[in-house]
């Protein structure tokens, strides 16, 4: 994983003993205090029996993905890939990091992908008008078939695409095995059906098919995100903890949270990573937000994650930053190696603020302006640690995919909380499915209409025009 991408913490510490940051003393009591707890974490990675591994299994699925994608690729102009939360922000995040925000604008001769993940009647009718459905191809994930917006969105287009005399064997279904409808569905559409392992949940699904498919459509593949994942795998259980990535930021991260750090930035210096930052923002918030522990305490654990781009954001919420509330550990995602660069040339030479750029590449004021926000942030007293990934290669992100998806797992175990199920998203669901009028919700349905007619109720309406 080194090779792939460093990590360096060292403005997470402060050896002066600084209120919010972490004293040299404790962190070098780490290892004593943590480092049971850390081998506790390691040992069903080493054994292949946490959930994220099942990921590394999901190699044997990639020859049958490579397949069908180009089977896709040939047939289609255009995918609709139909999903939500982890079903779609994954795969985003793959196609923007290593593609560009202007894949479907270029010339390629690979489908354009259009990944639709929200419910609004806008977004899909407009989708329409850019595609000619005839020649797009619909992928439809959803990890447990049951997820509303994803299912509105596919009943509309899959009656669009029948209508318009499309191949309903090619479409695509991506979800978990099971007796449940969508399986039903596909089997009796005959379409594609791929199956993401049952204990591998929808937020850390992007190393299977989920983002694999999407990924291999477009000419990315996918065998090498998953080797940057094995390495980053065997990186953390291979590694001594006095120099384990996962174990010294995982720490500092849980003990600033105890010291009152509750909201993780994630600072992303690139557009390219964009997606990624919002991929890290589910993973970390449903993961971690929790009422419960492990043992049934009320313990409200978790810290809120944030994802910032720069340079962009710089010029917008820095100031909070630095000079807002201390509640924050900022993490800064740099790429070390661009594969292109710009030198600006000389213009308006009489211009003390342009002439300094003569000569200078964009990359370098990026990588500088990145440093000087950093290092002005730990200057006022904010803790921040540096991701510096190589260079944009499946192999790179495979390695930043699941490094923050092992980070999750170990911070998970120091607030002692299970960081694989997200009861907190169901009322809002339920509620949904009663007023949809889902049939099995049917007897819960009175109860929750008199509950919305309260709430409605309790609104204080106020005049604005
Ligand atoms: O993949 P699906 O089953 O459609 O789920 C999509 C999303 O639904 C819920 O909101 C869950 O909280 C998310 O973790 C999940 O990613």
């Amino acid at each position: 994983m080194h090779e792939l991408m460093n990590i360096d913490i060292g403005h997470l510490i402060s050896d002066q003993d600084q209120a919010g940051f972490i004293s040299r003393a404790d962190f070098n009591n780490f290892a004593a205090k943590y480092g049971q707890g850390f081998e506790e974490f390691q040992a069903p990675l080493r054994d292949k029996k946490s959930p994220i591994t099942l990921s590394l299994g999901e190699a044997s699925a990639i020859t049958g993905i490579k397949e069908l994608a180009q089977k896709l690729r040939e047939k289609y102009d255009n995918i609709l890939l139909l999903g939500i939360g982890g079903s779609a922000l994954g795969a985003k995040a793959v196609l923007q990091f290593l593609h560009g925000p202007f894949y479907n604008l270029e010339k390629h001769g690979n489908p354009r992908m259009f990944i639709l993940d929200n419910l609004d009647p806008v977004l899909v009718t407009k989708a329409l008008g850019v595609v000619d459905i005839t020649r797009t191809a619909l992928i439809y994930t959803s990890k447990s078939g049951s997820t509303p917006e994803t299912a509105a969105q596919f009943i509309f287009y899959y009656n669009k695409y029948k209508e318009a005399g499309g191949r309903l064997e090619d479409i695509v279904i991506i979800c978990d095995p099971g007796d449940n409808g969508i399986n039903h569905i596909a089997r009796q559409l005959g379409c594609h059906l791929l199956h993401i392992p049952r204990d591998l949940p929808g937020r850390y699904s992007v190393l299977s098919s989920v983002g694999f498919l999407p990924a291999e459509i477009t000419g990315i593949d996918s065998a090498r995100l998953l080797a940057g994942a094995a390495a980053a795998h065997q990186s953390i259980i291979d590694t001594p903890l006095e120099q384990n990535a996962i174990f010294a930021l995982g720490t500092c991260l849980y003990e600033l949270a105890m010291k009152g750090k509750s909201i993780h930035v994630l600072f992303n210096y690139s557009s390219l990573l964009f997606e990624f930052g919002l991929w890290f923002v589910q993973l970390w918030a449903e993961s971690l937000g929790k009422k419960l522990s492990l043992d049934g305490q009320v313990v409200h654990a978790g810290t809120t994650p944030l994802a910032s781009l720069g340079a962009t954001d710089q010029h917008s919420i820095l100031q909070l930053f630095k000079e807002g509330p201390a509640d924050k550990v900022l993490g800064f995602v740099t790429i070390n190696s661009l594969p292109i660069d710009v030198t600006l040339p000389e213009a308006f030479p009489a211009e003390k603020e342009y002439s300094y750029f003569t000569g200078h590449t964009m990359g370098e004021q990026l990588a500088i302006e990145q440093m000087a926000t950093e290092m002005s942030l730990v200057g006022a007293g904010r803790p921040c640690y540096r991701l510096t990934l190589r260079d944009i290669s499946p192999e790179v992100l495979g390695a930043l995919l699941y490094f923050y998806e092992a980070l999750v797992v170990y911070t998970a175990k120091l607030w002692h909380i299970n960081p694989f199920d997200q009861p907190g998203v169901e009322e809002g669901k339920n509620i949904t499915y009663a007023l949809m009028g889902r049939q099995d919700y049917s007897q819960r349905r009175p109860d929750y209409e008199q509950a919305v007619a309260q709430f409605k109720q309790q609104g204080v309406r106020l005049k604005l025009s």
